[in-house]
């Protein structure tokens, strides 16, 4: 279980988490949902130890995060929100390095590689530099490179971002799995169809601030509306008619 209590990061003198807290139970695929800029990618970085925050904690199985970290990132699988990252590496290159970072044993690694590449269709281009491929095989590369060490914790930013649909459809079964065996899969996503389909539990933040935190089909109830893209619109709305409404209260009163 992660519980995370009073979350916090300032940029400056700006908010990018609020005094964010919940509760990420096993057993369970939790979402994090949010407009671009609400927070999703710092709490994903924070909970992989990417960026320390201005306050608050983590604890994972009741271990705090920041005194733990080491311990905990070897449970941790991750893929980062871009795919961009080692490009004048091969594939082969990048999983060696990760399967050394891990300690991996060359038979464990050469097994979970060869599944792995199998199952993303990647087999035979190894070997390629990872700057020669589309987005999507790079999203590949990383989704490889992060289940590789078979983490019980699965971090995943945007995982399903540029996937070709054989390979969304793949992934989303091993999510599932991987949740069933009671195992932690928690996801950012802005496809409301996809976490409506995938999650159990939900975090919606809007601009640092966490507006829902619970299951999708409480928040569905509670709307009466069986469609999350328009729960989640109601809560959500436009950030920019929101700025321009602030704008103009700001006009009335001067
Ligand atoms: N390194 C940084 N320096 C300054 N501000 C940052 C930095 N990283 C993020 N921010 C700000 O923090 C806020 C939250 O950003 P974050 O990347 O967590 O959003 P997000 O929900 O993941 O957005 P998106 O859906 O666009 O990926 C934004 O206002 C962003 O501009």
């Amino acid at each position: 279980m992660i519980e995370i209590r009073e979350l916090t990061k300032m940029y400056g003198k700006q908010y990018a988490l609020n005094h964010l807290s919940l509760t990420i139970p096993e057993g369970q695929i939790f979402g994090f949902l949010g407009h671009n800029g609400a927070g999703k990618s710092t709490t994903i970085k924070c909970l992989t130890s990417i960026i320390e925050p201005t306050s608050g904690q983590v604890l994972v199985d009741g271990l705090n995060l920041a005194e733990h970290h080491s311990e905990i990132k070897k449970r941790i699988g991750y893929v980062p929100d871009t795919p961009d990252i080692f490009l004048q590496l091969s594939p082969k290159e990048y999983w060696n390095l990760i399967a050394s970072a891990f300690a991996l044993e060359t038979s464990e690694k050469e097994r979970q590689l060869e599944t792995l590449t199998r199952l993303f269709d990647i087999e035979g281009k190894e070997y390629q530099t990872i700057e020669s491929f589309s987005h999507g095989m790079r999203q590949k590369v990383i989704v490889i490179g992060a289940l590789l060490s078979t983490p019980d914790i699965w971090i995943l930013d945007e995982p399903l971002q540029g996937l070709d649909p054989q390979a969304a459809f793949d992934l989303k079964n091993l999510m599932k799995a991987h949740a069933a065996q009671g195992k932690t899969v928690i996801f950012s996503t802005h496809a409301l169809e996809v976490a409506q389909q995938l999650c159990d539990q939900l975090a919606i933040l809007k601009a640092g601030e966490l507006i829902y935190s619970g299951t999708v089909d409480a928040l569905l109830d509670s709307a009466e509306d069986q469609s999350l893209e328009s729960v989640y619109l109601k809560m959500v709305g436009r950030q920019q008619e929101e700025l321009n409404r602030g704008d103009d209260d700001e006009s009335s009163t001067n």
